[in-house]
């Protein structure tokens, strides 16, 4: 039975926030790719001489013409470096050319929003990857790192309120822990506010506590299934009898900065809690969407706490390091991640990693972009069922923490969101709304 499906969100759709981002702010970004690279041209001839110039001129010149490609809305081209997702992009292309009559070719401004933009994020990294000695120069680092030291206030207030939390937790009764628990996952959700692709890279951070407005916040928080996620975990925590069991929870990461540190944070919790006993991460394989975290990031991020002269910062990064030595948490980064397929293909696309989901008590998706992934970016009604426009996609019971950057909403009461957009017209996009959505269905 093949169920119908909306049409994908487009740039063709004049006037819509697709349009607006693939022609201001895709370019943008791009401008800012280029400007990075430039200003490194020192560092680049400190480290390799003669051959980092000229390998900057060889990645300056292929962002300008990628630039210049989407400006001018030209057909997307194959892919030419030989990397293990090369085909799988030039697949991608030649089925979205097998759509079209035969006088038209996907392009920026016609195809689909969610293909060109992960394509762009592709080519830039395609761009570095030719330009050899450069070829694990991420772009973005700069502004990932700095968006991590602009949080310092924040995070400072997260460690010190989960290691006080750590050392009463055992005395802790239900009630409370669920307190906790709500606690922390709305803060993780807070903490997706702070991506640098929505502001075009500009500074995002998180520079007041992130636990004192939790209140305020809530009647913004428009789908919340919290109460299904608790029901989840309590109950895995009960049945898990002898000490082999495994409650495992998958996180599949967004951002790194602030809203990875508000990630760690959950994650150690649910540990220190029981609620799981395993948890796996799973961050991308390149350079993705400005902020996202790759293993990189991941790492970087557990060393600066650790090394950080802070004590309870410390503690969460030295407690972290032991979790990922005893591999009670583990970082994956499978290449599916930074394909620009709708998570109804995991399984078909990638088998390996569909099972490896499978295997998942809970998995929580974070982010804006894994939202609009998970309903395959189409335009649907606000009303539709979460499970509806997940199409199928269900390898475990899982979860979207995401704040609302993109035009697209599922879920929502009658009316709710007709309400919202005649009161707040920037509500799908302002980042100032949020839902902690959940899907059981088998
Ligand atoms: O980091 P997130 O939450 O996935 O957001 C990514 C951003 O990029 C976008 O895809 C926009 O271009 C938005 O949907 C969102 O603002
Ligand atoms: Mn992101």
């Amino acid at each position: 039975r093949k169920m119908s499906v909306p049409c994908s969100l487009s740039a063709r759709f004049k006037g819509s926030f697709a349009y607006f981002t693939v022609k201001d702010r895709l370019p943008q970004i791009l401008t800012k790719v280029i400007d990075t690279v430039h200003r490194t041209k020192s560092a680049f001839l400190e480290e390799y001489g003669e051959e980092g110039i000229e390998a900057e001129k060889k990645a300056l010149a292929a962002f300008s013409k990628l630039r210049n490609e989407l400006h001018t809305d030209k057909p997307l081209l194959l892919l030419m470096d030989n990397l293990p997702d090369t085909e799988l992009w030039n697949q991608y292309l030649e089925h979205q050319q097998s759509l079209l009559s035969e006088n038209d070719q996907p392009s920026w401004f016609k195809s689909p929003w969610l293909y060109v933009e992960c394509y762009m994020y592709r080519r830039i990294h395609e761009g570095i990857v030719l330009s050899p000695p450069l070829c694990s120069f991420d772009v973005f680092k700069e502004v990932k790192n700095e968006s991590f030291f602009q949080s310092q206030q924040a995070i400072i207030a997260l460690c010190t309120y989960l290691q006080e939390l750590a050392k009463k937790i055992k005395d802790v009764g239900e009630e409370q822990l669920k307190e906790e628990f709500f606690k922390l996952l709305q803060v993780s959700l807070w903490g997706n506010k702070c991506d640098l692709s929505i502001s075009a890279g500009q500074d995002n951070s998180q520079k007041s506590s992130p636990l004192a407005s939790l209140t305020d916040l809530q009647s913004c928080i428009l789908v919340n299934d919290t109460d299904h996620l608790w029901t989840v975990l309590s109950h895995g925590m009960k049945m898990r009898s002898s000490q082999a069991s495994v409650s495992r929870v998958d996180i599949v990461l967004d951002n790194a900065g602030f809203e990875l540190v508000t990630d760690l944070i959950l994650a150690d919790f649910l540990l220190a809690s029981k609620l799981a006993t395993e948890i796996h991460f799973h961050g991308k394989s390149i350079p993705w969407y400005v902020s996202d975290t790759t293993k990189s990031d991941f790492q970087w991020t557990i060393q600066q706490l650790r090394a950080a002269n802070h004590r309870w910062m410390s503690k969460c990064g030295s407690n972290w390091d032991s979790n990922l030595k005893k591999e009670v948490w583990l970082y994956h980064d499978h290449l599916f991640w930074t394909l620009p397929h709708e998570f109804c293909k995991v399984a078909q696309v990638a088998p390996d990693l569909y099972t490896e989901l499978q295997k998942s008590d809970l998995i929580l998706f974070k982010g804006d972009l894994n939202y609009r992934k998970l309903t395959g970016d189409r335009k649907w009604d606000f009303t539709v069922p979460f499970s509806q426009a997940l199409n199928r996609f269900h390898p475990a019971p899982l979860c979207s923490i995401r704040t609302l950057k993109a035009d697209i909403q599922v879920g929502l009461k009658c009316g709710q969101g007709e309400q919202l957009t005649s009161s707040e017209p920037t509500w799908m996009i302002s980042g100032q709304y949020g839902v902690i959505q959940f899907s059981a269905l088998i």
